[in-house]
Protein backbone atom coordinates (compact mmCIF):
# COMPACT_ATOMS: atom_id res chain seq x y z
CA UNK A 1 0.00 0.00 0.00
CA UNK A 2 2.67 2.36 0.55
CA UNK A 3 6.38 1.12 -0.42
CA UNK A 4 9.34 2.82 -0.55
CA UNK A 5 12.09 0.68 -2.69
CA UNK A 6 15.89 2.39 -2.72
CA UNK A 7 15.02 5.84 -2.62
CA UNK A 8 17.40 8.58 -3.96
CA UNK A 9 17.51 12.04 -3.76
CA UNK A 10 19.67 14.70 -3.59
CA UNK A 11 19.61 18.87 -3.78
CA UNK A 12 23.18 19.54 -5.99
CA UNK A 13 25.60 17.98 -4.71
CA UNK A 14 23.98 17.08 -1.12
CA UNK A 15 22.93 13.43 -0.92
CA UNK A 16 20.09 13.93 1.29
CA UNK A 17 18.41 10.13 0.96
CA UNK A 18 21.14 7.86 -0.01
CA UNK A 19 18.90 4.46 -0.40
CA UNK A 20 15.96 4.42 2.16
CA UNK A 21 13.58 1.21 1.66
CA UNK A 22 10.77 0.65 3.48
CA UNK A 23 6.89 -0.11 3.39
CA UNK A 24 3.98 0.43 5.55
CA UNK A 25 1.28 -1.51 6.14
CA UNK A 26 -2.52 -0.20 6.43
CA UNK A 27 -3.59 1.89 9.94
CA UNK A 28 -0.11 0.87 11.12
CA UNK A 29 1.57 3.62 12.92
CA UNK A 30 4.51 3.79 11.14
CA UNK A 31 7.75 5.41 12.79
CA UNK A 32 10.68 7.59 11.35
CA UNK A 33 13.52 8.46 13.53
CA UNK A 34 16.77 10.29 12.75
CA UNK A 35 19.54 12.40 13.86
CA UNK A 36 19.34 16.54 12.24
CA UNK A 37 19.80 16.10 8.91
CA UNK A 38 19.24 12.43 8.33
CA UNK A 39 16.90 12.59 5.25
CA UNK A 40 13.75 12.09 7.03
CA UNK A 41 11.66 14.85 5.71
CA UNK A 42 12.60 14.61 2.24
CA UNK A 43 12.12 11.04 2.43
CA UNK A 44 8.46 11.42 3.48
CA UNK A 45 8.22 15.19 1.17
CA UNK A 46 9.05 12.22 -1.89
CA UNK A 47 6.52 9.94 -0.52
CA UNK A 48 3.81 12.21 -0.87
CA UNK A 49 4.80 14.25 -4.06
CA UNK A 50 6.62 17.47 -2.65
CA UNK A 51 9.86 16.47 -4.16
CA UNK A 52 10.43 14.27 -6.81
CA UNK A 53 12.80 11.56 -6.31
CA UNK A 54 16.03 11.42 -8.15
CA UNK A 55 16.26 7.40 -7.74
CA UNK A 56 13.89 4.61 -6.57
CA UNK A 57 10.45 3.31 -6.81
CA UNK A 58 8.04 4.90 -4.90
CA UNK A 59 4.12 3.75 -3.88
CA UNK A 60 1.71 5.68 -1.98
CA UNK A 61 -1.75 3.88 -1.53
CA UNK A 62 -1.15 2.87 -5.09
CA UNK A 63 -0.44 5.94 -6.56
CA UNK A 64 2.88 7.70 -7.86
CA UNK A 65 3.79 10.95 -6.42
CA UNK A 66 5.36 11.90 -9.12
CA UNK A 67 2.71 12.08 -11.17
CA UNK A 68 -0.20 11.09 -8.99
CA UNK A 69 -0.05 14.02 -6.78
CA UNK A 70 -3.26 15.54 -7.00
CA UNK A 71 -5.22 12.70 -6.04
CA UNK A 72 -2.24 12.10 -3.55
CA UNK A 73 -3.27 15.11 -1.75
CA UNK A 74 -7.00 13.91 -1.57
CA UNK A 75 -6.14 11.29 0.64
CA UNK A 76 -3.26 12.02 2.20
CA UNK A 77 -2.70 14.80 4.89
CA UNK A 78 0.33 16.14 5.34
CA UNK A 79 0.99 18.31 8.46
CA UNK A 80 2.04 21.91 7.12
CA UNK A 81 4.76 23.77 8.61
CA UNK A 82 3.03 26.81 10.39
CA UNK A 83 4.20 29.64 8.30
CA UNK A 84 1.97 28.77 5.30
CA UNK A 85 -1.31 29.92 6.42
CA UNK A 86 -2.33 33.83 6.23
CA UNK A 87 -2.01 35.01 9.64
CA UNK A 88 -5.22 37.02 9.86
CA UNK A 89 -7.56 33.95 9.35
CA UNK A 90 -8.76 32.57 12.76
CA UNK A 91 -8.26 29.22 14.01
CA UNK A 92 -12.16 27.88 13.16
CA UNK A 93 -11.52 29.91 9.28
CA UNK A 94 -8.79 28.08 8.88
CA UNK A 95 -9.98 24.44 9.74
CA UNK A 96 -12.97 25.42 7.56
CA UNK A 97 -11.39 26.50 4.60
CA UNK A 98 -9.37 23.38 4.75
CA UNK A 99 -12.22 21.78 5.46
CA UNK A 100 -14.26 22.78 2.04
CA UNK A 101 -11.66 21.28 0.15
CA UNK A 102 -12.61 17.59 1.10
CA UNK A 103 -15.91 15.59 0.25
CA UNK A 104 -16.73 14.37 3.61
CA UNK A 105 -14.79 16.23 5.95
CA UNK A 106 -14.41 16.08 9.68
CA UNK A 107 -16.22 19.13 11.65
CA UNK A 108 -13.59 21.74 12.36
CA UNK A 109 -15.49 22.43 15.82
CA UNK A 110 -14.81 19.03 16.70
CA UNK A 111 -11.22 19.18 15.83
CA UNK A 112 -10.82 21.71 17.58
CA UNK A 113 -12.04 20.96 21.19
CA UNK A 114 -10.02 17.38 20.32
CA UNK A 115 -6.76 19.67 19.66
CA UNK A 116 -7.81 21.50 23.23
CA UNK A 117 -7.69 24.93 21.34
CA UNK A 118 -11.47 26.36 22.06
CA UNK A 119 -10.19 28.97 23.80
CA UNK A 120 -8.19 30.04 20.59
CA UNK A 121 -10.85 29.25 18.06
CA UNK A 122 -12.08 32.72 17.00
CA UNK A 123 -8.06 34.11 17.64
CA UNK A 124 -5.85 35.25 14.29
CA UNK A 125 -3.62 32.71 13.55
CA UNK A 126 -0.70 35.30 13.34
CA UNK A 127 -1.32 35.94 16.85
CA UNK A 128 -0.91 31.95 18.37
CA UNK A 129 1.53 30.73 20.21
CA UNK A 130 4.14 28.45 18.45
CA UNK A 131 2.93 25.41 20.41
CA UNK A 132 -0.72 26.63 19.38
CA UNK A 133 0.01 27.05 15.70
CA UNK A 134 1.79 23.68 15.95
CA UNK A 135 -1.35 21.93 17.11
CA UNK A 136 -3.38 24.14 14.17
CA UNK A 137 -1.06 22.09 11.23
CA UNK A 138 -2.12 18.87 13.18
CA UNK A 139 -5.93 19.67 12.61
CA UNK A 140 -5.33 20.89 9.14
CA UNK A 141 -3.52 17.29 8.34
CA UNK A 142 -6.65 15.53 9.90
CA UNK A 143 -10.12 17.40 8.61
CA UNK A 144 -10.22 16.10 5.11
CA UNK A 145 -10.41 12.68 7.30
CA UNK A 146 -7.80 11.35 5.53
CA UNK A 147 -6.25 7.56 4.84
CA UNK A 148 -2.81 8.64 5.70
CA UNK A 149 -1.46 11.18 7.70
CA UNK A 150 2.08 11.88 7.12
CA UNK A 151 3.23 13.99 10.60
CA UNK A 152 6.86 15.64 10.51
CA UNK A 153 7.29 16.84 13.74
CA UNK A 154 3.83 16.21 14.96
CA UNK A 155 4.34 17.18 18.89
CA UNK A 156 7.37 19.96 18.43
CA UNK A 157 7.28 23.06 20.57
CA UNK A 158 3.30 21.61 22.78
CA UNK A 159 3.21 20.80 26.60
CA UNK A 160 3.52 17.52 27.87
CA UNK A 161 -0.65 18.53 28.51
CA UNK A 162 -0.93 19.23 24.88
CA UNK A 163 1.29 16.40 23.60
CA UNK A 164 -0.66 14.08 25.25
CA UNK A 165 -3.87 15.12 24.10
CA UNK A 166 -2.49 14.63 20.64
CA UNK A 167 -1.03 11.16 21.10
CA UNK A 168 -4.86 9.88 22.09
CA UNK A 169 -6.57 11.95 18.91
CA UNK A 170 -3.98 10.08 16.76
CA UNK A 171 -4.85 6.98 19.18
CA UNK A 172 -8.43 7.41 18.22
CA UNK A 173 -7.88 7.82 14.73
CA UNK A 174 -5.80 5.28 14.44
CA UNK A 175 -9.20 2.87 16.01
CA UNK A 176 -11.03 4.52 12.93
CA UNK A 177 -8.53 2.86 10.42
CA UNK A 178 -5.87 5.60 10.18
CA UNK A 179 -2.49 4.61 8.85
CA UNK A 180 0.43 7.42 9.63
CA UNK A 181 3.97 7.83 8.80
CA UNK A 182 5.46 9.94 11.93
CA UNK A 183 8.42 11.64 12.12
CA UNK A 184 9.33 12.15 15.40
CA UNK A 185 12.71 12.99 17.52
CA UNK A 186 10.98 11.83 20.98
CA UNK A 187 11.41 8.54 21.66
CA UNK A 188 8.97 8.38 24.29
CA UNK A 189 5.99 9.64 21.85
CA UNK A 190 7.44 6.29 19.20
CA UNK A 191 7.25 4.20 21.77
CA UNK A 192 3.74 5.30 22.50
CA UNK A 193 2.34 5.65 19.40
CA UNK A 194 4.40 3.18 17.13
CA UNK A 195 3.86 -0.01 15.61
CA UNK A 196 7.37 -0.13 13.52
CA UNK A 197 9.57 2.28 13.09
CA UNK A 198 12.51 3.20 10.88
CA UNK A 199 15.93 4.51 12.15
CA UNK A 200 17.79 6.52 9.64
CA UNK A 201 20.98 7.44 9.18
CA UNK A 202 22.88 9.31 6.66
CA UNK A 203 20.38 8.54 4.19
CA UNK A 204 20.10 5.20 5.07
CA UNK A 205 17.65 2.57 7.20
CA UNK A 206 20.07 1.53 9.63
CA UNK A 207 17.66 -0.50 11.71
CA UNK A 208 13.27 -0.77 11.49
CA UNK A 209 11.11 -3.06 13.81
CA UNK A 210 9.11 -2.68 16.70
CA UNK A 211 9.86 0.14 19.27
CA UNK A 212 10.44 -2.42 22.31
CA UNK A 213 12.50 -4.87 20.01
CA UNK A 214 14.41 -2.19 18.96
CA UNK A 215 15.51 -0.87 22.40
CA UNK A 216 15.71 -4.72 23.45
CA UNK A 217 16.33 -4.84 26.98
CA UNK A 218 17.10 -1.31 27.58
CA UNK A 219 16.03 2.10 26.45
CA UNK A 220 14.76 2.80 22.66
CA UNK A 221 17.16 5.86 23.71
CA UNK A 222 20.36 4.29 23.96
CA UNK A 223 19.55 1.63 21.20
CA UNK A 224 19.18 5.04 18.65
CA UNK A 225 22.46 6.43 20.61
CA UNK A 226 24.67 3.78 19.46
CA UNK A 227 23.04 2.92 15.86
CA UNK A 228 23.44 7.05 14.91
CA UNK A 229 26.91 7.43 16.36
CA UNK A 230 28.53 6.08 13.32
N1 LIG B 1 15.99 22.37 0.05
C1 LIG B 1 17.19 21.89 0.32
N2 LIG B 1 18.28 22.29 -0.36
C2 LIG B 1 19.50 21.79 -0.10
N3 LIG B 1 19.76 20.87 0.84
C3 LIG B 1 18.72 20.44 1.56
C4 LIG B 1 17.39 20.92 1.35
N4 LIG B 1 16.56 20.29 2.23
C5 LIG B 1 17.34 19.47 2.95
N5 LIG B 1 18.63 19.55 2.56
C6 LIG B 1 19.76 18.76 3.09
O1 LIG B 1 19.45 17.40 2.90
C7 LIG B 1 19.84 16.64 4.04
C8 LIG B 1 18.61 15.91 4.62
O2 LIG B 1 17.69 16.88 5.09
P1 LIG B 1 16.27 16.48 5.72
O3 LIG B 1 15.56 17.76 5.97
O4 LIG B 1 15.63 15.47 4.87
O5 LIG B 1 16.74 15.83 7.09
P2 LIG B 1 15.91 15.46 8.40
O6 LIG B 1 16.32 14.08 8.76
O7 LIG B 1 14.47 15.69 8.17
O8 LIG B 1 16.49 16.49 9.45
P3 LIG B 1 15.84 17.20 10.76
O9 LIG B 1 15.76 16.17 11.82
O10 LIG B 1 16.88 18.24 11.09
O11 LIG B 1 14.53 17.79 10.35
C9 LIG B 1 20.50 17.62 5.01
O12 LIG B 1 21.89 17.57 4.77
C10 LIG B 1 19.93 18.95 4.58
O13 LIG B 1 20.87 19.98 4.86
Amino acid sequence: MIAIEHLHKRYGDVVAVEDVSFTVEPNEIFGIIGTNGAGKTTTVECLTGVRTADGGRLVMLGLDPATQRDEIRRRVGVQLQSSHLPDRLSVREALQLYASFYEDPRDPDELIELLGLQHRAGARYGKLSGGEKQRVSVGLALVGRPQVAVLDELTTGLDPHARREVWTLIERLKLEGLTVILVSHFMDEVERLCDRVAVIHKGRVVALDTPSRLAAHGRLEDAFLELTTV
